[in-house]
């Protein structure tokens, strides 16, 4: 056996999990090496079969467990281990809320070597289903007609799927009746391997105060075999249609969308609101999937960046302008960056919707237009940045540091760059004063925070 490897494949051995990876795996440790296993929870005492053994560190399988975790309990959709959408369905609610509180604290404290930041508990959902106004599935074949739902986890298998618990209902009707309509009409899933067939994805998006619903049919070509029947039948079978679209995705690649995008019938966007505030959100842009939480976290942004009206705000990566507009009821003036054209176009016209004359948008990289509006002489007393996964860029957290505005209003998905740019902005002069986690996507390992950072005096 490897010296610095205590286990080997096949081997069987005896656990107790101490915790849970990013990805919802339990971890277990032997002689300090830990073991990444599926579906343990911390505090179980297991049987796993050791199936890899790396350098550093390994992988099981849950074979047995002899103990179970008081948090456990029986994941009630009937698809979740095939699925992989899902990774805590196991864990009670409050569990899963515990967990990503703790996954806060603990990148907080090793990637950003922040000790004794006030870490809330995290803002959970009462009823935590059928929560996402957005589904996107992949489309496939079995037996001569269309089906669509999920990756098989780990490969390119698709699985058809009738539900989704974590869906708006209105979701799965729309995609359900848009797999059907289009097998009727000779419609053909995209064969990735061949480069051959017709439909890629299927979109749905539901606003969830209008009821409104807008469909996204991503296809190989510009060609969609009988578009104008699949539009009627659509219109005429299913409630609430505002805006039918078809996106063209010609690349072989697994990024949804491509570059062009036409509406089939209806309006180019749909309407939602949140709390009073009315957003037109369109086919490509980017709008937080869980509504009735995002009350929640832009409020809780709001709060943080303590606005008496007398402020200057700039909004990095602002999508369709929702946190700007927020924001500007109760700042001086509002300046949101975003890259996306066609999402600066709704934050446009979402202002104008709402009466709001306070906020500008511009198009173009938060981490170019920022530092080019700061040579220009251009500052900020608030900043709040809300970016994708991957965390700020560098040069815009450079620009933050030098431009100094009292408060940076930090929205996260990532707790891990969240953590490495907090210690960015703190060796520059902020301190983190305080993080609140919402429970943006129950029963999956994601977590959104907002982190409140304050200049030091002496700054
Ligand atoms: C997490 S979303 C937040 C959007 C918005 N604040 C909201 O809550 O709806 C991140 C946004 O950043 C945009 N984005 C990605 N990279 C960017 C960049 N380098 N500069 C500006 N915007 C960017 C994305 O298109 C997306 O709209």
């Amino acid at each position: 056996m490897n010296k610095t490897v205590p286990v080997q494949k096949n081997d069987y051995i005896d656990v107790v999990f101490e915790d849970l990876t990013h990805e919802g795996a339990g971890v277990a440790k032997v002689d300090g090496y830990p073991l990444f296993v599926p579906n343990g929870l911390p505090g179980e005492k297991a049987k796993i079969k050791v199936i890899k053994a790396n350098k550093g560190y390994g992988f099981g399988r849950l074979i047995e467990t002899y103990e179970e975790s008081p948090d456990r309990v029986e994941a009630p959709c009937p698809i979740y281990k095939e699925c992989g959408g899902c990774q805590l369905q196991h864990l009670s609610y409050d569990g899963q809320l515990k967990a990503k509180e703790k996954q806060v604290r603990d990148v907080l404290t090793r990637i950003g070597k922040l000790e004794n930041v006030k870490v809330h508990p995290v803002l959970g959902m009462k009823d935590p289903w059928r929560y996402r106004n957005k589904a996107q599935v992949p489309v496939g074949e079995h037996e001569g007609g269309l089906i669509g739902g999920f990756y098989q986890q780990r490969t390119h298998q698709i699985i058809d799927m009738k539900e989704c618990i974590i869906q708006q209902e209105k979701n799965d009707e729309v995609v359900q009746a848009v797999k059907e309509i289009c097998s009727r009409y000779g419609v053909r899933a995209y064969d990735e391997g061949r480069n051959k067939g017709d439909l890629r994805h299927i979109m749905a998006r539901y606003g969830l105060v209008t009821g409104e619903v807008m469909i996204v049919l991503v296809t190989r070509t510009k060609d969609l075999p009988n578009k104008n029947k699949i539009v009627e039948e659509i219109i005429s079978r299913i409630q609430g249609v505002k805006s039918i679209c078809q996106n063209v995705n010609s690349k072989k690649t697994n990024v949804i969308f491509g570059d062009e995008t036409k509406v089939l019938w209806g309006e180019e966007v749909i309407y939602d609101f949140i709390g009073d505030t009315k957003f037109a959100i369109s086919a490509r842009s980017f709008y937080q999937v869980n509504p009735e939480q995002t009350k929640v976290l832009y409020e809780k942004a709001l709060e943080y960046a303590d606005l008496s009206g007398e402020e200057n705000v700039i909004d990095a990566y602002c999508g369709i302008g929702t946190i700007s507009l927020f924001l500007a009821r109760k700042a001086k003036r509002v300046f949101g960056v975003e890259i996306v054209p066609e999402a600066i176009e709704d934050a446009k016209r979402n202002a104008e919707l709402n009466g709001i004359t306070n906020a500008e948008f511009a198009v173009g990289e938060a981490e170019i237009v920022i530092p080019k509006w700061y040579s220009e002489g251009n500052t900020a007393d608030v900043l709040v940045v809300d970016p994708p996964r991957k965390g700020c860029d560098e040069a815009l957290l450079q620009t933050i540091i030098d431009m100094k505005p009292k408060k940076v209003v930090y929205v996260s998905c990532n707790p891990g760059t969240l953590a490495r740019d907090l210690r960015i902005l703190e060796d520059g002069g902020y301190q983190t004063v305080e993080v609140q986690p919402v429970d943006m996507f129950p029963m999956t390992m994601h977590v959104e925070a907002v982190t409140k950072l304050e200049l030091k005096s002496n700054h």
